[in-house]
C-alpha cells in the first residue's frame, strides 16, 4: 500500500468521541477523515494522556472525495479512554421525588442549576465554572459514575449499593443530604401461611420453600436482594423483577413477598402487608458521590466536589439550628460568658460572643445588659430559652441560620482519607 501524504482529520483527535467513553481493545469506528489524496494511512501512532495508540486505516472499496475508513484502534495495555474530557460533569436524577429534592438542595446552597431548555437533558450552574449538569435516570446516574462517563452525582444510597455493585470506582462524598429517606426491606403478607411469620428467621425456616416450590420474591433491587437472602440461609429462592405497585404482587398470587422500599409504611400496611424483624436490607437517603479516579487524577474535579461538600455541609448542619440571641443581666462580659459556658447547655459553636448593650439612665450612658448569640439545635429550642432565662436573659430573638461554614469540613478530611486507601 502506497503511504500516504499528511492528511487532516475532521475534528482531530476530538474526532474520535464516541457514546461509550471506553473502547474495547479494538473497536471498529467509521469516521469520516478527509485525505488529502484519498490513500489510507496504514498506521497512525496516536498518543494521549492515556497512552500511546495505533489507528489502522482502510480505503472502504467505494473511494471518494471524502472516503469512509473502518478505523481499528488497538494499543498496547489497557482500554483507552476515547475522549479527554477537560468538563466536569456532574449528573442529577432527571425525574421523581429525587431531582426535585436534588434540585431543592443545590437551590438553598446557592448553586443556580440552569437548563436552557426544559427538554434538555444538560443545565449548567452559573456558580461553578466548567460543569456540566446532566439529567439521567438514578440508576445511569450510578452506571455513568462508575464508569467514568460521569465525575460525580447525586442519588439514593439505595440505588448507589444496587447499580454500584459496591464497585471500588465509587466513592461518598457526603452520605446523608437529608431527603428521601426510606428504608429497603421485606414486606410479607400478615393473613394466611405467612399470619404468625414475624422475623426473617421464621420466614427461612418454613418448609414449604423447596426447590420445585421456592421463596417468590419481586422486587427492583435484585443484586442486594440476592445477597442478603444468600446471607441469611434463604436456599429456595426466586426473584423477579417488575418496574412499580409490587406490594400488589402478594394478594395477585404472583410473588410471596416483596423486597421494596418503605418510608412511612403506608404503602404495605394499605396492601395488608407487614415487616419483620431482621427483614430491613440497608437505610437509604439521598447521597453525593463520584468517581474515584476523576478526584484522584483531575484536581478541577476534586475542587469542585469540595466546593459542593462544604456547601452541603455549611447548609444541612445550619437546617438543623436557629440562632439565639438574648439580652443577659451583669456586672461584665467575663461574668456573662461565664453563666453562659456553665449554667447552660448550649455554649454556640466555639463559645458565646458577648457584647455589651448601652442603656441611658439618668441622663448617662451606661452598660447594663451583655447580648450572647449562640446558635442551638432546632429540637432544643426551648429548653434552651428557658436556661437563659433562669441565668437572667430575657429579650430573646430567634432566627432561622442559613449556613455554618466550619474551618474544614470533616467530611472533606474523611474523603481524602478514604482516596489515599
Ligand atoms: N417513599 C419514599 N420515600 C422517600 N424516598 C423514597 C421513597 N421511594 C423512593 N425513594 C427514594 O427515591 C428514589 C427514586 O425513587 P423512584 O425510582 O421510585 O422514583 P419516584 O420519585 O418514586 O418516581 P416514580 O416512581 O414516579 O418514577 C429511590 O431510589 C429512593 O432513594
Ligand atoms: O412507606 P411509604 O411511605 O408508603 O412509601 C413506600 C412506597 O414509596 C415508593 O413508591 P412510590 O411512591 O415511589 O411509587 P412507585 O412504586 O410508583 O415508585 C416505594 O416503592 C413504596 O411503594
Ligand atoms: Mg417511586
Amino acid at each position: 500500500m502506497a503511504v500516504a501524504p499528511p492528511m487532516t482529520m475532521q475534528g482531530g483527535a476530538a474526532g474520535l468521541q464516541h457514546q461509550q467513553s471506553v473502547l474495547p481493545r479494538s473497536s471498529y469506528l467509521g469516521l469520516q477523515l478527509a485525505s488529502q489524496s484519498g490513500v489510507a494511512l496504514p498506521c497512525v501512532k496516536f498518543t494521549s494522556r492515556s497512552g500511546s495508540f495505533n489507528l489502522r486505516c482502510q480505503v472502504s472499496p467505494s473511494s471518494t472525495t471524502l472516503p469512509h475508513f473502518n478505523v481499528d484502534i488497538s494499543g498496547p495495555g489497557k482500554p483507552l479512554q476515547s475522549v479527554e474530557r477537560t468538563t466536569i460533569r456532574l449528573a442529577l436524577p432527571s425525574k421523581g421525588r429525587m431531582a426535585e429534592d436534588s434540585l431543592g438542595l443545590m437551590k438553598d446552597c446557592e448553586l443556580s442549576v440552569r437548563k436552557l431548555n426544559p427538554r434538555q437533558y444538560i443545565a449548567d450552574i452559573s456558580e461553578l465554572k466548567n460543569v456540566e449538569v446532566w439529567f439521567q435516570r438514578a440508576s445511569d446516574v450510578v452506571r455513568k459514575i462508575k464508569n467514568g462517563d460521569v465525575d460525580m452525582g447525586i442519588v439514593g444510597y439505595d440505588m448507589l449499593r444496587e447499580y454500584g455493585e459496591d464497585s471500588e470506582d465509587l466513592i461518598v462524598v457526603h452520605d446523608a443530604l437529608q431527603f428521601g429517606q426510606c428504608h429497603l426491606a421485606i414486606g410479607i403478607p400478615n393473613y394466611g401461611i405467612f399470619e404468625n411469620v414475624n422475623s426473617l428467621s421464621e420466614l427461612a425456616a418454613m418448609s414449604l420453600w423447596t426447590e420445585d416450590r421456592p421463596l417468590r420474591v419481586v422486587t427492583g433491587y435484585t443484586y442486594l436482594g440476592k445477597k442478603f437472602l444468600e446471607k441469611h440461609g434463604f436456599k429456595h429462592v426466586q426473584l423477579s423483577t417488575a418496574d412499580g405497585a409490587l406490594e400488589a404482587a402478594p394478594a395477585m398470587g404472583t410473588a410471596d413477598c416483596i423486597l421494596d422500599l418503605v418510608s412511612s409504611g403506608t404503602t404495605l400496611r394499605e396492601n395488608n402487608l407487614k415487616e419483620i424483624d431482621g427483614g430491613a436490607v440497608l437505610s437509604s437517603q439521598g447521597v453525593f458521590v463520584a468517581n474515584k479516579k476523576a478526584l484522584l487524577e483531575r484536581k478541577e474535579v476534586l475542587d469542585v466536589a469540595h466546593e459542593m461538600l462544604e456547601r452541603f455541609e455549611a447548609h444541612l448542619t445550619a437546617s438543623g439550628q436557629f440562632t439565639v440571641v438574648a439580652n443577659m443581666r451583669g456586672d461584665s462580659a467575663d461574668e456573662v460568658a461565664d453563666k453562659i459556658l456553665n449554667k447552660t447547655s448550649y455554649p454556640g459553636l466555639q463559645g458565646p460572643t458577648v457584647s455589651p448593650v448601652y442603656t441611658k439612665k439618668g441622663g448617662k450612658t451606661e452598660v447594663a445588659y451583655y447580648a450572647i448569640a449562640i446558635c442551638v439545635p432546632k429540637s432544643q429550642l426551648y429548653h434552651a430559652v428557658r436556661q437563659l432565662r433562669k441565668a437572667g436573659g430575657c429579650g430573646v430573638l430567634v432566627s432561622p441560620l442559613t449556613y455554618i461554614f466550619d474551618e474544614e469540613t470533616p467530611r472533606y478530611r474523611q474523603l481524602l482519607e478514604n482516596l489515599k486507601a
